[in-house]
């Protein structure tokens, strides 16, 4: 089965929903203008809910170090970068010693190209769709790419897909491109930033099934 990451996790409830889902990663969102935002102080008792096994991952736009160092300190062990600027990914995995993915937005099959040439270090290279110019964040909006594009471009590395997946697509997605996990926040969700739980089990159906 296709492993999924149910990210943008804000509550107790949510994590033990995500956690129940067979999820095998949750993640955290430290982007402050993201409706999933949380505080490294307010995400560490939710992180500790976590088991043993279920990797938890901080979604991290071009953080500086100190916010790098303070979600370690709350417990995190995957960091998932969103516009680090080229070479700083490398310096990243290096002195944080956890496993880093980059998470690269794709419009293009140039895009999925440069992606898979920018993520050398990382343990995951994520694709989602390229956010549009005006969009407050870079990924979270409920977009889709083409993913025909991995068809013709495809990342000779290990990749997972995101961007506008949910019950609806997910199977589908993963049959078209058989990434190696699928990773959701808004497709999970009853309003911004608000997780349903009642979605999430029923998106962890659709990937079993497919
Ligand atoms: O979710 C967010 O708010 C977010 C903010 C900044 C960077 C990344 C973000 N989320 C990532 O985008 C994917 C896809 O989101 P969606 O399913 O299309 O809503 C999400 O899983 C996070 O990895």
């Amino acid at each position: 089965m296709t492993s999924f990451k149910i990210c943008g996790v804000k509550t107790p409830e949510v994590v033990h929903a995500a956690v129940a889902s067979g999820a095998a990663h949750i993640g955290f969102n430290f982007f402050p203008p993201s409706p999933r935002f949380l505080s490294p102080a307010d995400a560490a008792p939710l992180i500790a809910l976590v088991p043993a096994g279920v990797g938890r991952v901080a979604v991290l736009v071009d953080p500086d170090d100190d916010l790098v160092a303070a979600v370690i300190a709350a417990g995190i062990d995957i960091l998932q970068f969103h516009n680090v600027p080229p070479g700083r990914l490398a310096a990243l995995a290096q002195r944080h010693g956890r496993p880093v993915w980059l998470a690269a937005g794709v419009k293009t099959r140039a895009d999925i190209e440069a992606a898979t040439k920018a993520a050398g270090p990382a343990d995951l290279l994520l694709l989602d769709a390229k956010a549009p110019n005006d969009a407050p964040l870079p990924g979270g909006n409920g977009l889709a790419f083409d993913w025909r594009l991995l068809a013709e471009t495809r990342p000779q590395r290990r990749f997972g897909l995101a961007g506008g997946l949910g019950i609806h697509n997910v199977a589908d997605a993963i049959r078209q491109v058989a990434p190696a996990l699928v990773d959701v926040a808004s497709g999970v969700e009853e309003g911004a930033g608000v997780k349903s739980v009642e979605k999430i089990m029923a998106f962890a159906s659709a990937v079993r099934d497919a």
